[in-house]
């Protein structure tokens, strides 16, 4: 087969590198859950339940055997979430679908409404540059989950039509919702779930770490859209088992940057260090704040340890 006529179609699969020491942000987000959301009923503006399963979906994305637990952070809000991307975005929606009965047990999946994903890679030099990148998706959380929750209030219990909602939030701003929410609705926005408000922070927690009781179930999973964010980073060690591979395709080649060995010597192999005992954590908290990714903060050597 290898030596076929046909075999000249392989020419057309270009590599396709990505920049060794960078961050890589994977930015997966829901195809049509504007649809999907209203065929499966979703709660609105909010529903737990759909935001949940995206949570569950991510902690597989980054937990599973696949990335090896190389990925440092995932973020959601809506259908949104960022992290390698043709994987990432397969094991994503293999896994909510796989959880969608758990979540959704009386609304079946169906095969005129695929529950499907788009995925695309950014990569970033600095840290500031990746922070940056979180605090801009958790604006858009709060931007977001703000104009939805005063336009169903104004829709469900104020009857207003969804144009008329429309008309009636354009020009406003963030106080003024906040307001409107209180003397109309009796909502005070403070006490909107964090998740909403905040979208949702997958990351990997020091099983050391003492915690408060509750803390284990924190997101933060905002708003209008389904999305999930991955940040990775470009390990050394990635790097160097990726040019060793290449390297010890040709046949009898030693490993770049390694001293050959006689016939029959076997290369003693590095132990690898053992690693803390880690767990997954969702966390709904504020990333726009640098305390967060300070010294004491959560996000603390998060990206550079
Ligand atoms: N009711 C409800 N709808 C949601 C929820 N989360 C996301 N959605 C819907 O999903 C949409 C996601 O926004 P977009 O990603 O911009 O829209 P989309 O229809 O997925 O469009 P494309 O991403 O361009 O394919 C929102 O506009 C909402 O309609 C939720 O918790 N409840
Ligand atoms: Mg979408």
């Amino acid at each position: 087969m290898a030596g076929s006529r046909y075999a000249y179609v392989r020419n057309f699969e270009l590599p396709d590198p990505l920049l060794p020491s960078t961050f890589f942000v994977i930015r997966i987000d829901g195809k049509g859950f504007h649809g999907f959301s209203k065929l499966h009923n979703f709660d609105k503006p909010n529903d737990k339940n759909a935001l949940t399963l995206m949570n569950e979906a991510a902690k597989r994305v980054v937990g599973g055997r696949e990335l090896n637990g190389e990925c440092v952070l995932a973020f959601g809000e809506s259908d949104e979430y960022s992290k390698l991307v043709t994987l990432v975005v397969s094991v994503f929606s293999a896994a909510y679908v796989a959880l969608w009965p758990q979540y959704f047990p009386n609304s079946p999946l169906t095969l005129e409404e695929l529950p499907v994903f788009d995925g695309r890679v950014v990569q970033y030099t600095s840290e500031e540059e990746v922070r940056d990148y979180l605090r801009w998706r958790q604006v858009d959380t709060h931007i977001n989950n703000l104009y939805n929750t005063a336009f169903w209030a104004l829709v469900l219990q104020g009857g207003r039509t969804n144009l008329e909602a429309e008309k009636d939030l354009q020009g406003t701003i963030s106080s003024q919702k906040q307001e409107m929410l209180f003397s109309r609705f009796g909502l005070n926005y403070n006490t909107v779930d964090p998740m909403y408000k905040k979208g949702s922070i997958v990351m990997w927690e020091d099983e050391s770490r003492v915690e408060a009781p509750d803390a284990s179930v924190g997101v933060v999973t905002p708003s209008s859209k389904l999305e999930l964010t991955a940040v990775y980073r470009m390990m050394p060690a990635l790097q160097e088992s990726a040019s060793t591979e290449a390297a010890t395709t040709a046949e009898g080649a030693a490993p770049r940057g390694m001293p050959s060995l006689p016939p029959g010597v076997k290369p003693r192999m590095r132990k690898k260090p053992a690693k803390p005992k880690r767990r997954l954590v969702v966390l709904h908290e504020d990333l726009i704040n640098d305390a967060w990714w300070e010294e004491g903060g959560r996000g603390d050597g998060l990206l550079s340890g």
